[in-house]
């Protein structure tokens, strides 16, 4: 008999637990279902503790409205189970490794319509899929170029009403309509292209781009926040560290001059798509 009466069996059988469990964390952390997960381990605790302490009737109580609560939270969270069956079936490798080429586009194309005060709404998937807001929108396949993007929100172009949903270096659907911001007071006073960027924050863990069309600025949401206005630069910080490179990031004082956003900003863009 092996020591603790482990086999080599049961070892498998624990590491493949913890490993899906870890992959469940990954898959919820930053969508509104963590708190889903957190109200569902009290009540297992609750309910535990009933048992332990053998209070027959509200273990009952419990476990019915634990067997019928597991039908209710498929029905609440079909869109977001729908998701979670979607990232794990998708092929992994297909340009999710985004480049560097694509941040600076896309940072360049922000600056270009926040100079031309072009309203810009920009979805960058994380890991959260964006599958059902992008069926909201006319489906895509185009390398982010500067060029179209700024076709794609140009203000008489058919897709400029909507988001745009970006997933790694590729635009995969434009026109989206992304879920507005529940209007608990402290965004009212925006209207509805930045709170549909804080709304889509609010629900994914997606990086939201918004140029206002009103004032020219650029800002980002994240995580059901609306960031400060930012200039080019702090913007390119912003999508190396959130989305294009966070392993690499490091601080701007920590790059040599040839590293620095501003440097890397030759990079052509013109003519690619
Ligand atoms: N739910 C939504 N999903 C995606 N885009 C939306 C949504 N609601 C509005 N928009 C976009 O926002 C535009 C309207 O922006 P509005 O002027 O109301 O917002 P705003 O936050 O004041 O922005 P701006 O500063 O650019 O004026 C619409 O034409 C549309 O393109």
């Amino acid at each position: 008999m092996p020591p603790l009466g482990l086999d080599v069996r049961d070892v498998l059988d624990i590491l493949l637990v913890t490993f899906l469990v870890y992959q469940g964390y990954l898959l919820v952390s930053g969508t509104r279902a963590v708190n889903v997960v957190r109200g569902i381990l009290v009540f297992a605790a609750v309910w535990v503790a009933a048992q332990l302490l053998n209070l027959t009737t509200l273990s009952y109580l419990l476990g019915r409205a634990g067997t019928v609560g597991i039908f209710a939270l498929i029905v609440l969270f079909q869109p977001e189970l729908r998701a979670v069956l979607e990232r794990v079936g998708r092929p992994r490798g297909r340009d999710t490794g985004a480049s560097g080429a694509a941040l600076q586009d896309l940072a360049r194309a922000m600056e270009r319509l926040a100079e031309r005060k072009t309203g810009a709404l920009i979805a960058i998937e994380r890991r959260t899929p964006l599958g059902e807001y992008a069926a909201t929108g006319v489906s895509l396949d185009a390398l982010v170029s500067v060029p179209f993007l700024e076709a794609l929100f140009a203000r008489n172009a058919p897709l400029h009403d909507g988001g745009v949903i970006i997933q790694g270096s590729r635009v995969i659907a434009a026109g989206c309509l992304f879920p507005l911001q529940s209007s608990d007071g402290t965004y009212r006073r925006y209207g509805t292209r930045h709170r549909a960027a804080i709304g889509l924050s609010e629900l994914t863990d997606a990086v939201v781009l918004v140029v206002s069309e009103e004032r020219g600025s650029m800002r980002v949401a994240l995580q059901g926040r609306l960031g400060p206005d930012l200039t080019g630069a702090e913007l390119r910080e912003h999508l190396r560290t959130l989305v294009y490179d966070p392993a690499g990031y490091r601080p701007p004082d920590a790059r040599t001059a040839d590293e620095t956003p501003d440097a890397a900003e030759s990079h052509s863009t013109e003519g690619r798509a």
